[in-house]
């Protein structure tokens, strides 16, 4: 585990472009291809820009880049709530990804249970039956859930299935998520967690009694890859270990 605080969250964008890069460059190097899951919320929304631009853009081999998601609200790609809907607006659309290589989780016409084992199918295509991905990318809300793995929820209980589609009581709405034994097989895992709403939280999650069930953030934590926290000094400010 590794944390980086910082002032500023755009010197954190700037941290996360420059490991995206290294970490698409040492997968396509010793495969030929990088799968990556985004995350939603608005924290990441600094990394998508610098992806973009020509800098960062030019470094990463975007025909062999695989994107997937963490999670999503089953709402479709053009609702302002769509977590893949942002990334193509941020990102997506301005680098010369694959549409056929990228699998946003949300899709017309199916329960998104349904579509949860559609996508397993994707990702074990994609990922092999290992399922370890490259590089996940995640948030944190300030109620210490990340991906859509809230507090309290059933999915937190799942120990075999890679992808599940619920009924998010609390928001009103489905959501359709990685589980947390997929997501810690990964590599590479990076949160991003910006604000000071997020403060007791981190804390909670980072130096508090273990409670999966209250901060399911705790559960993240990979087999054989790291984590790496990107937090700015507003999230931090609880923090006493640092
Ligand atoms: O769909 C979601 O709810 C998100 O993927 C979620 O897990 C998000 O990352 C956090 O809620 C943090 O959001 P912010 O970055 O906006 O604080």
């Amino acid at each position: 585990m590794m944390i980086q605080i910082e002032q500023d969250p755009a010197k954190l964008g700037e941290v996360a472009a420059e490991l995206f890069v290294k970490s698409a460059k040492a997968a396509i190097e010793s495969k030929g291809k990088f799968n990556v899951a985004l995350t939603g919320g608005s924290s990441p929304k600094g990394l998508y820009r610098l992806l973009a631009e020509e800098k960062y853009k030019s470094q990463v081999e975007w025909d062999k880049v695989f994107v997937f998601w963490g999670d999503e609200r089953w709402v479709s790609l053009d609702d302002d709530q769509s977590n893949a809907g942002m990334a193509y607006e941020m990102l997506l659309d301005h680098v010369p990804v694959l549409k056929e290589h990228v699998f946003p989780m949300w899709a017309a016409g199916i329960t998104p249970e349904a579509r949860a084992q559609e996508y397993t199918g994707y990702l074990k295509k994609e990922l092999g039956e290992e399922g370890v991905f490259d590089l996940i990318l995640l948030g944190m809300g300030d109620d210490g859930h990340c991906a859509s793995l809230f507090p309290g929820t059933a999915v937190l209980q799942e120990e075999n299935k890679w992808v599940e589609g619920y009924f998010l009581k609390s928001k009103d709405i489905h959501r359709i998520t990685l589980t947390a034994p997929l997501i810690n097989k990964a590599k590479k895992i990076v949160f991003f967690v910006f604000g000071e709403n997020k403060a007791n939280a981190l804390y909670e999650v980072l130096e508090g009694v273990r409670n999966p069930t209250e901060y399911p953030s705790q559960m993240i934590q990979p087999i054989a890859g790291d984590v790496q926290w990107l937090v700015d000094e507003a999230a931090a400010s609880k923090l006493k270990n640092v």
